[in-house]
């Protein structure tokens, strides 16, 4: 189901706001904002365990279409996490929450014409495919970087998972706490089986 922007009645409220919070509909829309920049406004989702390589990917993507002159938004895990979503934790119901606010932000990025990238963990299906569901159809490109998880600890590139293994974080994405992989998504990348930024010429054509 795809919600529409303009249907209050498709994006419930607080209890408190539903009877007194009406939509403002604006002059401008975002076929007109699209129009000024000369392209479309997209969201391209990556999603993967910690080390798989999606901020990698997602910043050399973003290089790339800066380079040829596209309007770009990236938003990292962990860059995000310091900041609009500094009050979350790791637990299942907080993760929930960061990807529900990931997706309204890309979305709002993508009203505003923007070729938004993110790159989240964003480990379970449920959440996904509400974040996919705030888009159109042919806007959310999602990208699944399969690196192996043997692969990804061995890189290990911040020691989590050393830290994870011993005990000293908990719910750690693939050692105990669950990644759910796409059952369907636009496009998978095992960065174990390629070279870095070997796969983004595939992911321009996509989005561009
Ligand atoms: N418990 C646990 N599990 C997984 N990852 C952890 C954890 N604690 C901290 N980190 C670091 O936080 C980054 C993941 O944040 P995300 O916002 O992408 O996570 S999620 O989408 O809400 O699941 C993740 O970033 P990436 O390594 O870039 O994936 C880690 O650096
Ligand atoms: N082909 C590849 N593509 C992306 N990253 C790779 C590749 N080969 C090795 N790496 C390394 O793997 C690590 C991936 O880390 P990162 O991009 O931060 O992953 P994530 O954002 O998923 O946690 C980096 O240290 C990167 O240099």
């Amino acid at each position: 189901m795809i919600r529409d922007a303009e249907d209050p009645a498709s994006r419930p409220s607080h209890p408190a706001c539903k009877a007194n919070v009406v939509w403002n509909p604006a002059s401008v829309n975002q076929a007109m904002r699209e129009g000024g920049k000369g392209h479309k406004g997209k969201c391209v989702w990556f999603t993967g365990l910690s080390g798989s390589g999606k901020s990698t990917l997602a910043n050399e993507l973003e290089v790339r279409l800066n380079r040829l002159g596209y309007h770009t938004m990236l938003l990292d895990g962990d860059n995000v996490r310091h900041g609009l979503c500094r009050d979350l934790g790791m637990s299942a119901a907080d993760r929930a929450e960061n990807i529900r606010r990931i997706g309204e932000v890309a979305r709002l990025f993508t009203e505003a014409g923007l070729i938004v990238i993110t790159a989240f963990i964003s480990p379970f299906r449920e959440d996904r495919q509400n974040a996919r569901d705030l888009f159109a159809e042919g806007e959310f490109v999602e990208v699944h970087v399969a690196t192996p998880l043997g692969v990804c600890e061995q890189r290990d590139p911040k020691g989590l998972y050393k830290k994870a293994r011993v005990g000293k974080i908990q719910d750690f994405t693939g050692i105990n706490s669950p990644y759910e992989p796409p059952l369907n998504p636009d496009v998978v990348i095992d960065t174990s089986n390629c070279l870095k930024g070997q796969r983004v010429d595939e992911l321009l054509k996509l989005v561009v």
